[in-house]
């Protein structure tokens, strides 16, 4: 709500406001940190080797998933805790936060979606209180997360 209140009425966002917006964008990675957008992708193995007790030869085709990476609670300690905090900081170990994917195929438009999500969420929460009206939302996965019900939510104006 920083950001929110050093802003007048119908004021447009600067690039300095959303580099700015450190906690905004720790909900955001905290949501596709539990509910990843995108599933994962697939990898060539360039040589033999060994996880989990099994052995990939090489020029196998793997999936790397998104999902159980993020549900690994030596770097997620409480994972099913929705908890923004824990993106403050220094940053977490390389390849255990992969929303994106990683190395030299991560997601081209990862900045763009950083933009767009927290101008989305700017103009959202600064013009509408949300109310769901479904409580206890359960989500399938087909094959990114979709709401079962669909995602009904009452937009209210501030007072
Ligand atoms: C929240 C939004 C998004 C998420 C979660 C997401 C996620 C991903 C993931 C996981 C990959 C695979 C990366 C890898 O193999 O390491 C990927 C690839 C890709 N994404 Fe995104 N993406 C998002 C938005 C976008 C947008 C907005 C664009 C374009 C404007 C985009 C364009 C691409 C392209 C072209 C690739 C293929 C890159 C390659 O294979 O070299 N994505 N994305």
């Amino acid at each position: 709500m920083e950001i929110a209140k050093s802003k007048g009425l119908d004021e447009l966002l600067n690039w300095d406001d959303i580099q700015n917006m450190k906690y905004p964008w720790n909900v955001s990675c905290e949501s596709m940190r539990l509910l990843p957008p995108a599933q994962g992708s697939y990898r060539e193995a360039t040589m033999d080797f060994t996880f989990a007790s099994y052995t990939i030869p090489k020029g196998w085709k793997t999936f790397w998933t998104v999902y159980s990476t993020h549900k690994n609670p030596k770097y997620f300690p409480d994972l099913e805790k929705f908890d923004p905090s824990r993106f403050e900081g220094n940053g977490l170990a390389p390849f255990t936060y992969v929303p994106f994917g990683g190395g030299p195929r991560m997601c081209p438009g990862k900045e763009y979606a950083r933009l767009e999500i927290l101008v989305f969420m700017h103009n959202q929460v600064t013009k509408f209180k949300l109310e769901k009206v479904i409580p206890d939302k359960k989500f399938i996965y087909a094959p990114s997360p979709v709401p079962v019900e669909g995602l009904l939510i009452r937009l209210l104006p501030h007072n």
